[in-house]
Parts: structure tokens; sequence; C-alpha cells
């Protein structure tokens, strides 16, 4: 019986999700060989550590198969369409920060807005007989924005990585992916609409409304808390 606590395995979340835990007296280790993904939590007894990738803490969070975890607002909107009955936001962590964005080329001069798009989305079709494609990983946040905005002309192409290469590649016209410096938007002559990001991410601890909890777990859950909220 124990209370569990998903973490990202690996990626740029994972280190500072530790130096965060350990500024509140909760230290998460990797423990056995290299490659092995098994870990440890001292400061909290009856806690264990759930390694896994931060694309996965959303569903695992939703099924009750953890009780608390660490991921992207990002990740948790997208994957969960009901995110806000399966899974309470009990702290920003200040980490992984990162704008999902729409950008067009450069070279785009006459487009940027969303209303500019709408307009060139519809001309584009009209001329080549085919919608305008944007490259995204995120289709549920991108389809529900677009919507709102009436946009409508357009077709997502699904990109899970190198999003800003698909435009070069000739495989997207444009695309929506998260930036953070934008440095790989700048390098891959892309540029974001001026209109506001469709989502602000950063790193946050969840806490599953559906896990069950013994009344054991439920003392040990209150006291990982109550160390959570105190640094
Ligand atoms: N350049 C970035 N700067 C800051 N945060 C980012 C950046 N790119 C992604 N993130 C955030 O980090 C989280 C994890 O991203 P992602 O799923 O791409 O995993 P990763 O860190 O690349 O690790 P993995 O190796 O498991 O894929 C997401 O919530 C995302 O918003
Ligand atoms: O604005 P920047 O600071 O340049 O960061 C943004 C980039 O970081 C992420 O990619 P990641 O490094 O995870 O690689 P990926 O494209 O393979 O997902 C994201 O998808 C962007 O491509």
């Amino acid at each position: 019986m124990s209370v569990k606590l998903g973490v990202p395995s690996k990626g740029r979340l994972m280190e500072k999700t530790f130096d965060w835990f350990r500024a509140r007296g909760v230290t998460l280790t990797r423990t056995g060989a290299d490659r092995e993904y098994a870990g440890a939590v001292e400061g909290v007894t009856g806690v264990s550590l759930v390694l896994l990738s931060a694309a996965e803490v959303p569903r695992e969070l939703a099924a009750g198969r953890l009780h608390f975890g660490v991921t992207g607002a990002d990740l948790v909107q997208e994957k969960l369409p009901l995110w806000e009955q399966q899974l309470e936001p009990l702290a920003e962590l200040g980490f992984g920060h990162a704008d999902l964005v729409l950008a067009v080329p450069k070279a785009w001069v006459d487009v940027d807005t969303l209303d500019d798009l709408d307009a060139v989305a519809t001309a584009f079709r009209a001329a080549h007989g085919m919608r305008l494609r944007i490259a995204t990983k995120y289709h549920r946040l991108v389809r529900e924005h677009l919507r709102h905005a009436g946009v409508a002309d357009y077709a997502l192409v699904d990109s899970q990585g190198a999003t800003e290469g698909t435009v070069a590649n000739e495989t997207a016209e444009m695309i929506a992916d998260i930036t953070s410096s934008g440095e790989t938007l700048r390098a891959n002559h892309l540029k974001v609409l001026d209109d506001a990001p469709i989502l602000r991410s950063q790193a946050t601890l969840w806490r599953s409304r559906v896990a069950d909890l013994s009344d054991e777990e439920r003392g040990i859950a209150a006291a990982l808390m109550s160390h959570l909220g105190s640094e």
C-alpha cells in the first residue's frame, strides 16, 4: 500500500522536478543501473516513485494509477478533454515554461494575426484545391482554438517532433508548437502570430481526483502535501 508519485524519467523536466522536491524536504532519486527506471523517495514514508515519460503522466493520473504527478499543463490539457474533473493542479513549479503558438513562414508578410490567417487559408484552398496544412502534435488544443477564432479552411498534419522542420520539408505550410526561447522558430524562418498564445504552459504538480486512497494512504498523501506546501 503506497501513494504513487509520477515524475518524468528523463528529458528537460526530470532534474528540475527533483530539485523542486528536494527544496521541500522530499528527496527523489533514481536507483539501480544507469538505464533502469527505478526510483526512491526519502523524507515522507509510504510514497513510491514512478518514473515515466512526461507525456504519459496525464493518462496515468486520469486512470487513477498515480495519485500525484508532475508534467506540463500543455500535455494535460491536450490529452485530457475533461482534465478539470479528473485532475487538480496543486502547484505551478516555475520551470518548463513554454507557449503553444501558431507560426507561419516569415516570408508571409501579410499574415500577422488569426484574421489574416483566415483570409489566407480560404485563398490557399481556392488557389491550390487543398487545405492549408498545419503540423502539430497538439491536435485537440489547436482545433479548439481555431474553431473559436472562426478559422476552418485548414488540415492538421501530425508531427511528433522537429515540427518546425515540416515547412521547409514541404509537408506543411505552417505549424503549431510550443516555444520557449523562440530560437527554434527563428532558425527555421518562422514567425509567431501576434495574437495571444493558444496556451501558456509550465511544469505543474497535479493530484488525481479519481485515484482511490485507503485511510492509511490518505494520511500519507496529507503528509506529502504538507511537505510540498512549504519550502
Ligand atoms: N523548449 C522547451 N522549454 C521549456 N519547456 C519545454 C520545452 N519543450 C517542451 N517543454 C515542456 O516540457 C514538457 C515535456 O516535453 P516533452 O514531452 O517534449 O518531453 P521531453 O522533455 O522532450 O522529454 P522526453 O525525452 O520524455 O520526450 C512539456 O510540458 C513541454 O511543454
Ligand atoms: O523555443 P525554443 O527554446 O527553441 O524551444 C522550442 C522547441 O523545444 C521543443 O522541442 P524539443 O527540444 O523537445 O524537440 P522535438 O522537436 O523533437 O520535440 C519544442 O517542440 C520546440 O521545437
